[in-house]
């Protein structure tokens, strides 16, 4: 059954690997994408805020491909869309702006053919277009996800954030490619540094799932990405090294970068001063970035009621940060 009203979804933000979970750990943020699904006559783009500038308005668009993909899956034909979207997500950054797109494709998509494919379907599909399943997954799921993917199959487990958790996310204002900041990557790595970063990678996880804060600041490090991704983002390595003098709990490049991301305590009220080293670390490099103070999102993607009257934006305006 083909909903002819259309479907709308709210789709969170994400950071992947926290340091060390390099391809693994993912956490949804409290930022979002708005997409509105249609059947139409003739395929239409209507694209708002600054985020989505530049970004194809046709068939070749990877939201329409992504939904054509849902289609073809449960043998439905719906070749003409009406796409909507509006998005606080900002683009090729390191906050997930293709899974929020891919994982908002998917789950419209499906909405709009009454959901034959089931989540694990989706975040199978979600993983193949991404090739990893850390931001999608936690797109999917919401929370912190520690994730695998064999080629075939992604397998999550979600874990609930702890209470006091926050995010601090400076976001240079430069655009940094995944497959750029995935070029510089060794083929290989040592036997040190693989048991450097699965021992931390394990802790890391532990001690989000048992909110020991204490233990971030060291399990957040990192060898088998950051290193090699610092010569693309000035400063990067000096807020890595000092940004837990300035109250961050742990720093870690966020997704393949360029923005960087700290960890903090609520309670600790540090967040000025943490957000004005971050500036003043990229200022001296000659970068300007703007900074968020976020939370980790407990949603997934989820559904909106349709309600005809109201526009998707009428219906978000309260909400957006732009
Ligand atoms: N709404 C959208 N519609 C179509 N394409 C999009 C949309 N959002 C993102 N994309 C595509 O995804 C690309 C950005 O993906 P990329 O993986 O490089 O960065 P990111 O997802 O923002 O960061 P990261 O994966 O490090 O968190 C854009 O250049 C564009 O091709
Ligand atoms: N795990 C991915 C996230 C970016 O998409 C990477 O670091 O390349």
């Amino acid at each position: 059954m083909i909903r002819s009203e259309g479907t709308r979804v709210k789709i969170p933000a994400s950071t992947a690997n926290l340091g060390p979970g390099f391809d693994t750990l993912g956490m949804a943020l409290t930022l979002y994408a708005w997409i509105e699904m249609k059947p139409a006559e003739t395929t239409l783009f209507h694209f708002h805020g600054d985020n989505l500038e530049g970004l194809p308005k046709d068939k070749s668009n990877l939201i329409y491909k992504v939904a054509q993909s849902v289609f073809a899956e449960a043998g439905v034909s719906i070749p003409e869309l009406e796409i909507t979207m509006y998005s606080d997500i900002p683009l090729t950054r390191g906050l997930g702006s293709s899974a929020s797109a891919i994982v908002g494709a998917l789950f419209a998509a499906n909405l709009l053919i009454g959901s034959p494919l089931g989540l694990e379907k989706l975040f199978d599909m979600a993983t193949a277009l991404e090739n990893h399943p850390d931001n999608v997954g936690a797109s999917l799921f919401g929370g912190i996800i520690t994730a695998i993917w064999d080629g075939f199959h992604a397998t999550a487990l979600r874990i609930e954030p702890p209470a006091n958790l926050e995010v601090l996310v400076a976001i240079p204002d430069f655009q940094l490619s995944t497959s750029k900041a995935r070029e510089v990557l060794p083929k290989q790595v040592g036997m040190s540094d693989a048991v450097y970063n699965i021992s931390r990678t394990s802790l890391l996880t532990a001690a989000l799932a048992a909110g020991r804060l204490d233990l971030i600041k060291e399990s957040m490090r990192d060898r088998l990405h950051q290193p090699f991704r610092a010569s693309l983002i000035p400063g990067m390595a000096r807020i890595l090294e000092e940004a837990t003098l300035h109250g961050a709990l742990g720093t870690a490049l966020s997704g393949a970068g360029p923005t960087l991301l700290s960890l903090v305590d609520r309670n600790s009220n540090q967040a000025e001063e943490l957000e004005a080293f971050l500036l003043s670390v990229l200022a001296n490099e000659g970068i300007p970035a703007k900074t968020l103070l976020l939370k980790p999102c407990t949603d997934g993607v989820t559904e909106l009621t349709m309600v005809k009257e109201n526009s998707l934006l009428d219906m978000i305006k309260g909400e957006v940060k732009a």
